[in-house]
């Protein structure tokens, strides 16, 4: 999946949704199945071949056994299959999954260093690091999770999420193209609100600042319907729990075409300038 000519304001915005573990697998695919017809219900999303062209880029991030079924549901959508994790390589990894295996089904991107594998699978730095490499030694878009564990005014959090970044790249900016970042303040993951839109805005902002344009940046935790509007800063939405309801997910992905929208002739005119 390429990335490219991402960057807040003109890029393509990113809706995606994670189903953790809330789901078993029938409702996993029934869930998938109501995501496949609220897509198709929404034109301006465009086609499986055009995904490329899309000003909104949307994908599901469903168990590991739920992929090879979700390639079904989903084929010809518009709609990017991501999975939750992935290894650091093949081989003798009992019980873990390769990224070959995972591009092989189809898999486009994949979480690495989302906070919960890092809090309760001791997932630290070096462990990112390997997972990225090996995700985008399969042409995988890595979906990297950052973000602070405790409250922190803006500035702290920004730089924490920066080190995690750097630690995950190794600082190499050609890396840094390929991924997809989610910045998920972990105190706002799981919780009743997402955290203040004021203090989103401010860290994406500089985030950006510090890492520049080349990577899209979303936001993930406790989002929902009425969220993205309020995130300029934002390249999109990571959600979780709120977009289990799949009709919430429907309301973010009319919030974000009309946001592209919106956008629309400020983008036609400035290239034609
Ligand atoms: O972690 C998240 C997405 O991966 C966010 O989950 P919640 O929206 O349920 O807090």
């Amino acid at each position: 999946m390429s990335t490219s000519g991402s960057s807040t304001g003109n890029g393509p915005l990113y809706i995606g949704v994670s189903t953790k573990m809330y789901m078993g697998y029938q409702a996993s695919l029934r869930w998938l199945s109501e995501v496949r017809s609220i897509v198709d219900d929404r034109p301006g999303l465009g086609t499986g071949s055009g995904v490329q062209d899309s000003p909104i880029r949307v994908f599901v991030i469903p168990s590991f056994p739920v992929l090879e079924p979700a390639t079904r549901i989903l084929a010809g959508s518009p709609v990017l299959l991501g999975a939750q994790n992935c290894a650091w390589g093949d081989g003798p990894l009992t019980g873990e999954v390769s990224p070959g295996m995972l591009a092989e089904l189809g898999v486009s991107l994949v979480e690495i260093g989302h906070a919960e594998r890092r809090k309760l699978f001791g997932e630290d730095d070096a462990v990112v690091a390997r997972k990225v490499r090996a995700a985008v030694g399969q042409s995988l878009t890595p979906l990297l999770c950052i973000g602070e564990p405790e409250r922190i005014d803006a500035g702290a959090a920004a730089a924490f999420c920066v080190e995690q970044v750097r630690a995950a790249t190794g600082g190499d900016s050609g890396l840094l193209r390929r991924l997809v970042l989610a910045y998920e303040p972990v105190w706002a993951i799981g919780a009743q609100e997402p955290a203040p839109p004021k203090h989103v805005n401010a860290v994406l902002a500089q985030i950006r600042a510090e890492l520049g344009p080349d990577c899209p940046l979303i936001y993930g935790g406790s989002a929902g319907p009425g969220l993205l509007p309020q995130l300029p800063a934002a390249d999109g939405l990571f959600l979780g729990r709120f977009a289990h309801d799949a009709a919430n997910l429907g309301r973010v992905l009319d919030e974000a075409l009309l946001l592209r929208q919106a956008d629309a002739p400020a983008r036609s005119s400035s290239s034609r300038s």
